[in-house]
């Protein structure tokens, strides 16, 4: 993880932002440059950006707040122009904050150049310190495949089953209700690996998720924590989770055995219940449907909840994140017993894995996902972390945890595959 870059220009020169209509520049992550590169993209719409214009990092229990505060402040003082005025034109950061209070990584990026499209309307800001002519848009070269090789060990696999067993028998000793065991599994590569390559295949192959990156952190995530939008509070809730198996037939079928699974019912109930619970302070009319619907996606159905919310008075997108993290669909219930529990006994830094990540707009809206289906770069850059993680109650069996692990880590693993 590279060291936050702590830039004080911030608080004397005010950030000059202008956002101009351009045609459409075709797929957005092709336009991503060989480094700093930032993306937040889904079905083709999103934001890419590049460049440093401001960038802070916190640690800490506080890390949300100190975030949010200097965040408000930056985007007060800035200077904008927006001529598209839609949730991402005008001033925007890139985030991306751990999952623990207690790891180093969380940040915030303000890039120099940002190109968005949103329901076939585009457009690029500049965002600097002085007025800045508007960068030529071209396809930049094209992202290599580097070979890469898996390290997981038979021996590591029987290990984190034995962890989700201890896991299964405090919750049977009435401990608590639920957590989320995450393992870790690294691909190791010859020389760097160009994440634009990984960022590309899952952007087409998984169009119904979020495809992020932020300082080496990159993903597709399924879930969203918080959509903040002219007042509206969107989150897209996950727990619950079957393999595809490749036949539309099978499929179907396995579909309605995880809407009935009462294992599986029980784990959404809970995630459910821990974004409901957090967002009503904020929110009037919330609307929490009944009951889940199943989430298809190319790798493995998910149940899936939308709660929606009218925002009760001001907040950002961020502080909503900051409310509502973790939820039980990465941490547990109760939330402070299971991340106690996570820390006891995972045996692994989880660090941007399970945190939120998205981005900002000037205004405080914005879109947080959950980093998951994820993985950090690390170290020169040739070793990458990849990361997945279950949801645990009374009735999980360690080894179908395993598997369903391996199934998250499907859309990354192969990610990175030429
Ligand atoms: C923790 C992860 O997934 C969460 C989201 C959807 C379904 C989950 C599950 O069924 O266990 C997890 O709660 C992960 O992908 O690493």
């Amino acid at each position: 993880m590279s060291n936050p870059v702590t830039d004080p220009r911030w608080e004397i020169e005010p950030l000059i932002v202008r956002t101009r209509r351009i045609d459409d520049p075709g797929e957005l992550i092709s336009l991503l440059p060989d480094s700093g590169q930032l993306a937040w993209v889904h079905g083709g719409d999103g934001l890419v950006g590049w460049g440093r214009a401001a960038q802070f990092g916190w640690t800490g229990p506080e890390r949300f707040d100190e975030a949010d505060r200097w965040w408000r402040t930056l985007a007060n003082r800035a200077v904008v122009r927006d001529d598209i005025e839609a949730p991402g034109s005008g001033l925007v950061a890139f985030g991306t904050f751990t999952f623990s209070d207690h790891a180093d990584g969380s940040l915030l990026v303000v890039p120099e150049v940002v190109v968005g499209r949103r329901d076939g309307v585009c457009w690029l800001t500049t965002i600097g310190r002085a007025i800045t002519a508007a960068p030529a848009l071209e396809a930049a070269s094209p992202a290599r495949a580097v070979a890469v090789a898996l390290d997981d060990d038979d021996s590591r696999r029987a290990t984190w089953r034995d962890i989700v067993a201890t896991a299964v028998d405090r919750i049977t000793a009435d401990e608590l209700d639920k957590v989320v065991l995450a393992r870790s599994v690294d691909a190791v590569a010859d020389e760097a690996i160009d994440v634009r390559h990984p960022l590309r295949r899952l952007a087409q192959e998984y169009p119904s998720c979020w495809t992020f990156h932020v300082d080496g952190f990159f993903g597709s995530t399924p879930e969203m924590l918080v959509r903040l939008e002219g007042g509206l509070v969107t989150s897209r809730v996950l727990a619950g989770t079957i393999r595809r198996s490749g036949d539309d037939h099978r499929d179907l079928a396995l579909a309605a055995s995880l809407a009935r699974s009462s294992k599986d019912l029980e784990e959404h109930e809970y995630a459910v219940a821990s974004v409901a619970d957090a967002l009503a302070p904020a929110c009037t009319g919330m609307n929490v449907p009944e009951s889940p619907f199943v989430l298809h996606l190319p790798n493995v159905m998910h149940l899936a909840t939308d709660v929606t919310g009218v925002l009760r008075e001001e907040a950002s997108a961020l502080s909503l994140a900051a409310a509502l993290h973790p939820s039980a669909a990465v941490g547990g219930t109760p939330t402070t017993d299971a991340v106690e529990l996570i820390e006891e006994i995972e045996g692994m830094d989880r660090g941007r894995y399970a945190g939120p990540v998205g981005w900002i707009g000037a205004n405080g809206d914005g879109e947080w996902g959950i980093g998951l289906r994820s993985a950090q770069v690390l170290e020169d850059g040739s070793r990458v972390r990849l990361f997945a993680g279950c949801g645990i109650v009374a009735d999980s069996v360690p080894a179908d945890e395993l598997a369903e692990s391996d199934a998250k880590l499907v859309p990354v693993r192969t990610s990175l595959e030429s």
